[in-house]
This record gives structure tokens, C-alpha cells and sequence, in this order.
């Protein structure tokens, strides 16, 4: 326990379920994973419930709601975030817990933290895996079958994203009605390989990915913070990264009709909905893309994070009472 009444845990002296002491799975080479005939993996449904098993050892409460963390809302480690302003936090290091892979990117958090907002349980996760660091789709997307199993309802991701739609300003928010999953057009999908029907069907529908009740509650809280002129609805679509895309690349994206471009979500949200979970996400607009040749300013990184931290205290209320929202509704069922 710190002096901030945050739990960390290190996952030392843990022996269960076969794994190792130091919290690491043990169950063979390939950490539970399945291969399947293209050589492709995916972890079993047997070695995620490990994993949710070796959480609730652990964890004191039983999260309703899973919040992905992006670049806009505190993957990264600085004072303020969102994971931060939880309620008796149990923090655990991505490191210690079985069958989850190291976050790599520099500066990434890498935890799950578990606590409660606006006095409902959540978990976190802090710092999100991407397929540019290395990681196959369904490896990114895993902790959102953990979730899952660990007894979330409602997925909340959240990501960083260039502003296609000339509407659209730095610092505004988009909350997101569509998907084009890219990735998909190449044959690409987290659902590839066996399918284990225990987490959901073999051909999900995915027409109507994004819950329009929790769209239409999330605008309402925005208008209530003040956020009227700030808040959209549009399509996110996720290239692999980690390169910020060609002006010709970002005019292709806008003819197919995205309005915010990133490198993440869509494979998280495509496995929510696999495994029945109500999605609401938003995109932060960290920087406007590029469509013309003229303009010599660039998309960065630094600048992603920038307005992430000048935005941060904003997203926080909006998620909280989000959160509060769906408790209640879920409460008066
Ligand atoms: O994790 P998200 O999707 O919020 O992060 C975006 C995509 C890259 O990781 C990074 C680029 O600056 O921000
Ligand atoms: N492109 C892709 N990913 C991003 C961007 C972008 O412009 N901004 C933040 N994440």
C-alpha cells in the first residue's frame, strides 16, 4: 500500500492455477496460447481463465465497466490520470499478471488498475497493447476477453486520433458511431483462427457495434459539461502504424468515408462485441491531418500526448459520468 492508498501488486509469492511464483504462467512453451492450421495463435479459452482467475485472487471488487485507456486519456505515466483518480486502487503490473504480454511502447504504463468511479467498479487498463509494437491483433485485443470473463458489461475504449473531417478541431471529441476496419480489407482480423464459442459465434454481426443508447446519453453529458461545440459523431478507422499517414493515404481515407484516423480500437471493439459486451468509444482529436502538400507541419507523438495531458481533467468528468450513466440504467432494469 502506498501513501496514496494505492495497492500495487507485485505478484510475488503467487503459486496458483500452475503458475510460476513470480506470477507467470507455466502452463507450456506457448503460455496457453492455441496454434491453429495458418500458424497463427490465440490464447485458449482455458488459459484466459487462468488469467481472470489469478485477477480475482487478487482484485476486491468485480468491474462493471472496462475503460481502455489511449494517448488521451493517460497510457502514459504523468500525475493526473484518469487510472489515478480511482477509489482504493489495486494496481497490477501487465509484467506480473500470467498470459499478458509487456507493454512496449516508451513511456506506456502497462497496468491494470481496478478501483471504483464515481462509486462504481471499474478496471482500467492503462496503456493498451498495438500491432505496431509487434503484437498479432488477437494478442492486442485479449485483455478484452479478460475483462470479460472477469465479469465487465460495458467496454469503454478510448484512443488518440487525427481529425479527417475539416469540422473537427484539436481537443474535440468524437464519439464513435462506425468503424471501417482496414485491417479487415487485408484479411487481417482478431477473430481469426479457431473460434471457441464459450467467448462468442463464429460469424458475429457487426452492424451495430456501437451501443446508440450510450452514444446518445454520452452527447448529452457532453452538451451538460459544456462540451456542446466540441462533441461529434462520426467513423474511426485504424491503420497499423506506427507511421503517421501519407497525404495521399489520408485522402483515400476520407473518400472511404472515415472521419478520425488512429492505430488502435477497432480490433479491441471487434472482440467486445464477439464476447457480447456493450461498447461506447471516443476518439480524442489530437492533431488535424494533413491532406494537403503545402502544409509543413507534421503529425507527432509529442504533440498526441500534449493535448491528451491539456485535455485530461475534461475526459475525466465526461467518463465518470458516463460510468455513472450506465450503472444507473443498468441498475433500474
Ligand atoms: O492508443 P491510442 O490509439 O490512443 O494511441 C494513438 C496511436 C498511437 O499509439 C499514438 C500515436 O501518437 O497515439
Ligand atoms: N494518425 C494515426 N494515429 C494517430 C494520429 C494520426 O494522425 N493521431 C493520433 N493517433
Amino acid at each position: 500500500m502506498t501513501s496514496n492508498g494505492t495497492h500495487t501488486f507485485n505478484g510475488n509469492g503467487v503459486t496458483k492455477n500452475g503458475f510460476h511464483h513470480n506470477g507467470k504462467a507455466t502452463n507450456g512453451e506457448k503460455n496457453g496460447c492455441n496454434e491453429n492450421s495458418t500458424n497463427e495463435m490465440s490464447y485458449s479459452y482455458e488459459a484466459l481463465q487462468e488469467t481472470a482467475d489469478y485477477l480475482k485472487n487478487i482484485i476486491p471488487l468485480v468491474p462493471k465497466v472496462g475503460i481502455i485507456c489511449g494517448s488521451g486519456l493517460g497510457a502514459y505515466w504523468h500525475e493526473g490520470t484518469l487510472a489515478d483518480a480511482l477509489d482504493q486502487k489495486t494496481e497490477v503490473p501487465y509484467e506480473v499478471i500470467p498470459n499478458f504480454p509487456p507493454s512496449t511502447v516508451k513511456g506506456h504504463a502497462g497496468a491494470l488498475v481496478f478501483g471504483y468511479l464515481s462509486d462504481v467498479p471499474v478496471v482500467c487498463m492503462k496503456g493498451r497493447f498495438h500491432y505496431y509494437e509487434g503484437y498479432p491483433l488477437w494478442k492486442c485485443a485479449m485483455p478484452v476477453r479478460v475483462m470479460k470473463l472477469l465479469g465487465v458489461t460495458h467496454l469503454l475504449a478510448t484512443n488518440a486520433a487525427g481529425g479527417l473531417n475539416p469540422n473537427y478541431k484539436v481537443g474535440d471529441i468524437m464519439l464513435v458511431k462506425d468503424h471501417i476496419n482496414l485491417m479487415g480489407f487485408a484479411g487481417n482480423n482478431p477473430l481469426q483462427g479457431p473460434n471457441d464459442e464459450r467467448f462468442g459465434p463464429r460469424f458475429p454481426p457487426m452492424s451495430q457495434a456501437y451501443d446508440r443508447k450510450l452514444m446518445n446519453q454520452a452527447k448529452k453529458i457532453a452538451n451538460d459539461l459544456g462540451l456542446g461545440g466540441n462533441i461529434h459523431e462520426g467513423v474511426y478507422t485504424c491503420l497499423g502504424g506506427p507511421n503517421f499517414e501519407t497525404v495521399a493515404e489520408l485522402r483515400a481515407l476520407k473518400v472511404l468515408g472515415a472521419d478520425t484516423v488512429g492505430m488502435s480500437t477497432v480490433h479491441e471493439v471487434i472482440t467486445a462485441r464477439h464476447c457480447d459486451l456493450t461498447v461506447l468509444a471516443f476518439s480524442l482529436i489530437t492533431n488535424e491531418c494533413i491532406v494537403d502538400y503545402e502544409t509543413q507541419e507534421m503529425a507527432n507523438h509529442e504533440e498526441v500526448l500534449d493535448v491528451g495531458k491539456m485535455r485530461q481533467v475534461i475526459l475525466q468528468k465526461f467518463v465518470g459520468k458516463i460510468v455513472d450513466y450506465i450503472s444507473t440504467s443498468e441498475n433500474q432494469k
